[in-house]
């Protein structure tokens, strides 16, 4: 297959693929989760609490902490931020989740990630009680997931997933490509698109030809955190794709542009639906971490299954 000479080329020969607006859907979401979260009070006379922490000054991260305690805020749930120095050691962080964990204010807990180089990110997980592990990353919720039993589902899968249904529907029988095998996005993506029926490859760094694997899908997860790496001949006419990487890029004229996984310019001429980046499964992450913060204290405070 000849590969477009430009994106300009290749989509005058192509149409374009129906863009998947994850912002919006983000948005809907978010209004339905307080809509919730006020019957839920006015229920339980109980407010949903979140505490978010994050180690260290990442500025990536620090952003995203800071719409999630706004985000959360909007929903009208309470966000417990804690900034912690770079110098934090594992013993006070296992402090703080342990007094997270027994605070009956909080119903979600999450430790931002990545976690400054000395800190353990599985321990540290691993700390978080299941029943408040909003991110889905413990080994209780893992293994749940892993044997397809009900529990906390990690935000960015789950979300990717909710985008997925409400553009396609019925998921059963379609062949899914997971490309990326990370514990945060690629495994529990393909335990949530085996969950629905799909027969599932996962492609990952030692994958001879990952390309060829990605042909065959019809639906194509990318998550590898290496830009633009899916190119136009790497997808089948018509697949659904759904790009989870974003990584900021510096431009010539000293600004900088967010991308994804994904070739998009080329990707469009050739998906039959595509996500954006940025506005397509970043606003997910965090609303899916909303609707798993009302799902945890649901079941904490009103015994929810
Ligand atoms: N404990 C966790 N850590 C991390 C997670 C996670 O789910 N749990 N995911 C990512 C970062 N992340 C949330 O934490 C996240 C990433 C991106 C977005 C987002 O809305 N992106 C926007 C662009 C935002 C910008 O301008 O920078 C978009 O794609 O449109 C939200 C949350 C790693 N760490």
């Amino acid at each position: 297959m000849t590969e477009p000479a430009s994106a300009e080329t290749a989509s005058v020969r192509n149409p374009s693929a129906r863009l998947i607006d994850g912002k919006a859907f983000a948005a809907n979401l978010t209004q339905d989760i307080a809509r919730e979260v006020r019957a839920f009070h006015d229920r339980h006379q109980v407010t949903p609490g979140l505490a978010v922490v994050l180690v260290g000054n990442d500025p990536a991260s620090e952003v995203y902490v800071r719409n999630k305690a706004l985000q959360t805020h909007r929903t009208g749930m309470r966000s417990f931020m804690h900034m912690l120095p770079e110098t934090t050691s594992q013993a006070e962080l296992l402090a703080l989740v342990g007094r997270l964990n027994h605070d009956p204010e909080i119903h979600g807990i999450l430790v931002q990630l990545p976690l400054p180089a000395g800190l353990d990110p599985i321990a540290i997980t691993n700390a978080i009680r299941p029943d408040k592990d909003v991110d889905g990353l413990g080994e209780v919720n893992a293994g749940r997931l892993a044997l397809g039993q009900p529990g906390l589902v990690p935000c960015t899968p789950l979300g990717c997933l909710m985008l997925l249904k409400a553009e396609l529907g019925e998921l059963r029988g379609l062949h899914a490509v997971v490309i990326g095998a990370s514990n945060l996005v690629g495994r529990p993506m393909a335990r949530l698109l085996l969950a629905e029926g799909c027969t599932v490859t996962v492609a990952h760094i030692d994958t001879r030809d990952p390309a060829a694997l990605a042909r065959q899908a019809d639906i194509l997860v990318v998550a590898t955190g290496c830009n633009g790496l899916v190119r136009a001949d790497w997808i089948k006419p018509g697949a659904t794709v759904i790009d989870v990487g974003i990584t900021r890029i510096s431009l010539p004229n000293g600004k900088t542009r967010l991308v994804g996984d994904v070739a998009f310019d080329e990707a469009v001429t050739r998906a039959g639906r595509i996500t954006p980046v940025p506005g397509g499964v970043g606003p997910m992450t965090i609303a899916c971490l909303l609707n798993n913060t009302l799902a945890a204290a649901r079941r904490i405070v009103g015994g929810a299954a």
